[in-house]
């Protein structure tokens, strides 16, 4: 097998070494910073294929501009970022990543639960302030997630992960909301199916795991969170734009909601002064769902074998748009 792989971001070594394997050349991009997206264009001239991440816009430009690509693989389970009606237009298969980062994003979404419940950041930080002066029983005090109700928005593999963890490991109650029934959730974690309204309503946690489209974007914003108990924290693993974040600042201020546990913004990356970062009930990362160093080397073997499968015209492993083979 002959030809370039152009990368676009620091990704796992095991993904060069498996597409150099195969007999491809690797190309990367070598600056500490997001490429524009005429810079992607340009590393990608002389390139068969690509592996983009998420921040890449691969839009009807890029496929016009680049129309010697073979085949993509995002380094990522989302694909917003990507015109997947030019793709097909354009017979270019499309590869991603799911499964393999739902426990790491499900267990960084538990994460972020705790410390919202447990107020592990302001409580560390009061220590760096020199605070800890003696023990007081009652400082810092938190919630138990034990008998709380969480309620999942978007049942899909790390939300079912999620709830699999919070019910059997802290003993919380699941209610869910998706665009589809999940059975098998049902079943399993006694978790029950309820509507918008409800979630809404009757979470004390509430964590969002849809993918973004236009019918979530924006969709937690000051109605939604007005509708929200006063003492629930929103936890967001999925993507920024699903929550509105000025209303989100406006419902903290107002105590509307008790906390939020974010993983993503919008947009990203954060600015260092959004107030955000100034709110004690608030606990942000910066987008690392799946970053385990088990998880991007699972990554990196995906999209090397997808890039591979996709340039030999055999199925990815993980493939958008499967019809092309
Ligand atoms: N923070 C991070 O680092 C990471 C973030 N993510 C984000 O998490 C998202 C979820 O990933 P994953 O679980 O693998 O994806 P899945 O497709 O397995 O799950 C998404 C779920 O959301 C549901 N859904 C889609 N649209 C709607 C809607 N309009 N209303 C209600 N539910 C909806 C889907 O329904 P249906 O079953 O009908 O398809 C599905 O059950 C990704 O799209 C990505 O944006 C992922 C990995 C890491
Ligand atoms: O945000 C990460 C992803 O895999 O999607």
């Amino acid at each position: 097998m002959d030809g370039v792989v152009f990368i676009s971001g620091p990704v796992h070594p095991v993904t060069f070494q498996l597409l150099e394997e195969a007999g491809l050349r690797t190309k990367k991009w070598k600056e500490d910073r997001r490429p524009s997206q005429e810079e992607v264009i340009e590393n990608c001239q002389e390139a068969c294929a690509l592996i983009s991440l998420v921040r890449d816009k691969l839009d009807a430009f890029f496929f016009k501009s680049c129309p010697q690509l073979r085949a993509i693989s995002n380094y990522a389970v989302g694909f917003e970022n990507i015109d997947l009606s030019e793709a097909n237009r354009r017979r270019i298969p499309i590869g991603y990543t799911p499964e393999v980062l739902s426990n790491s994003t499900a267990e960084l979404t538990i994460a972020l639960l705790l410390a919202c419940s447990r107020n592990i950041l302001s409580a560390n930080q009061a220590i760096r302030r020199g605070e800890w002066t003696h023990f007081d029983p009652m400082k810092h005090l938190g919630t138990d997630l034990s008998g709380k109700t969480l309620g999942i928005f978007g049942m899909g593999r790390i939300g079912s992960l999620v709830a699999k963890k919070a019910r059997l490991g802290f003993d919380m109650e699941i209610i869910y909301n998706s665009r589809n029934r999940n059975e098998e959730v049902e079943d399993r974690l006694g978790a029950a199916y309820v509507s918008w309204e409800d979630l809404l309503e009757s979470s004390d946690f509430l964590s969002a795991h849809c993918p973004i489209t236009e019918r979530t974007a924006g969709i937690f914003n000051k109605q939604t969170f007005q509708r929200m108990k006063s003492t629930a924290f929103f936890i967001n693993a999925a993507r920024g734009g699903i929550h509105v974040e000025e209303d989100l600042i406006q419902a903290l201020n107002q105590r509307e909601i008790a906390g939020s546990g974010l993983d993503v913004t919008n947009p990203e990356p954060m600015r260092s002064d959004n107030p955000l970062l100034s709110m004690s009930n608030v606990v942000v990362t910066p987008h690392i769902g799946s970053a385990t160093m088990e998880t991007r080397k699972k990554m990196g073997e995906i999209c090397a074998h997808n890039i591979i499968q996709g340039l030999s015209g055999k199925p990815m492993i993980h493939t958008i748009n499967p019809n092309f083979v």
